[in-house]
């Protein structure tokens, strides 16, 4: 195997990429909600457990693959949805979906993503995508992207439930973050049935994220103040169309259920036993433990100290993945090992994306899934299915802290 002498780990990736990105594109990536504490917490989390490794177990065939979205994958983690990616790299979702395609690994594409769903789908051939969903206020720009995903052939909707209001960046409200005017929200940007048309796309230029910041956040706010709900208007951005206050487990659900079908229904976002339990209850097909990387609410548990609660509350009814601050094939291991079924990947994608459009995505996976099988083989462990809790311990807190 080549291996890329300058990058051999996910903090070299991360340094090249942030060398190579400009600041309002490092500084949106990079950057979590308020101090940055939970985007901190969901990395270093990791180093709460140390591996116990077992011996003289025949590891000489090491299978990693899983079963996810009805697909057998080589490895038990896949992209997690972010994004605008053309601001990384000129080719943005489609270098993505082609490394995920080369490498057999599940994509999953933002709603607020730079190319067309239907573009990413052609690119992914066989591998299975789901795309992340925000239901908007405005009901029906969410049913037509569903249908448009389902017409496609994406295996499931993952709805993102973090999002009721939008988390306080500050170095994207201090840049003025806006997407550059040759870039644009592309699955807002078509008709309906999804073939668009070019003219109005180049007529649209750059109107789509050319509200500022703090302008919609500042009136979204005092709306929800004066007991006002007004539904915005104008292109579809996500400064004005993400955050949706109203959501309801019981009247969503249902509905999205509904419109997805036959797509599975996922929910990302949960941090508690709590909602995990109502997630059961409503019958989805599966929950993402996530703080969706630390950019909404600051302050929260670490995703893997929020897992083992809800991997308890969910008691194998329904399968529980997990992502924030995964930056090893060791955190996957520790992941599964307290009860995962599977791992999304955030900004290491992104830095790989950034250091080198698809071949970059492809060593960031590469990098991951070697980690990941090495960790499999020097643990004792031959088959994703026998890692477990035995495989960990967990240091004690003066231990731990000493060595922040
Ligand atoms: C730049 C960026 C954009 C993101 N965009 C979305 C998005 O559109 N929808 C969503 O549900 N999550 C989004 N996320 C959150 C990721 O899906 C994921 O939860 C998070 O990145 C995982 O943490 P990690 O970056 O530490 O791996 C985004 C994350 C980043 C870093
Ligand atoms: C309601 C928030 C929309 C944000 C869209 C992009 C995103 O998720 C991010 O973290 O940035």
């Amino acid at each position: 195997m080549e291996h890329d002498l300058d990058c051999l780990t996910i903090a070299e990736l991360e340094k090249l990429a942030t060398q190579r990105m400009d600041r309002q594109t490092r500084d949106y990536y990079n950057e979590g909600a308020d101090s940055g504490t939970t985007v901190r917490e969901n990395e270093s989390a990791y180093q709460k457990y140390r591996l116990r490794p077992r011996v003289l177990r025949n590891v000489s065939k090491v299978d990693s693959s899983v079963n996810v979205f009805g697909t057998r994958c080589s490895v038990p983690f896949g992209v997690a949805p972010a994004a605008m990616q053309k601001l990384a790299h000129e080719e943005g979702e489609l270098a993505t979906a082609h490394a995920c395609q080369e490498k057999g690994v599940v994509m999953g594409l933002s709603s607020f993503s730079t190319t067309a769903l239907e573009d990413v789908r052609a690119a992914s051939g066989n591998t299975p995508n789901v795309l992340q969903l925000y239901l908007f206020e405005d009901r029906e720009q969410s049913r037509k992207l569903i249908e448009r995903a389902k017409k496609v052939g994406y295996s499931a909707v993952v709805l993102t439930v973090d999002t009721p209001l939008l988390g306080r960046r500050n170095l994207e409200i201090r840049n003025q973050f806006r997407l550059p005017g040759h870039l644009r929200a592309a699955n807002f940007d078509l008709d309906n049935d999804g073939r668009g048309s070019r003219s109005s796309r180049s007529e649209r230029s750059d109107t789509a994220f050319s509200k500022d910041h703090s302008a919609a956040a500042k009136s979204t706010a005092a709306n929800y103040r004066e007991g006002r709900r007004v539904l915005p208007t104008g292109p579809v951005t996500f400064h004005t169309h993400g955050p949706n206050p109203t959501l309801e487990w019981d009247e969503c659900i249902p509905w999205l259920k509904a419109q997805a079908s036959p797509m599975q229904v996922w929910v990302k976002g949960i941090m508690t036993a709590e909602d995990a339990a109502l997630a059961v209850g409503h019958h989805v097909d599966g929950i993402i433990v996530s703080n969706h990387g630390g950019r909404q609410l600051d302050g929260t548990l670490a995703t893997l100290d929020a897992l083992p609660e809800i991997v308890a509350a969910v008691n194998h009814r329904i399968p529980v993945h997990i992502d924030g601050g995964i930056r090893h094939g060791t955190d996957i291991f520790k992941a599964l090992a307290l009860g995962a079924d599977f791992c999304w990947i955030g900004r290491p994608m992104l830095w790989g994306l950034a250091y080198k459009g698809q071949a970059g995505v492809e060593l960031c996976l590469r990098l991951l899934t070697d980690e990941f099988q090495l960790c499999m083989g020097l643990a004792g462990v031959a088959r994703v299915a026998d890692i477990g809790p035995q495989f960990l311990y967990r240091v004690k807190a003066s231990e731990f802290l000493s060595r922040l």
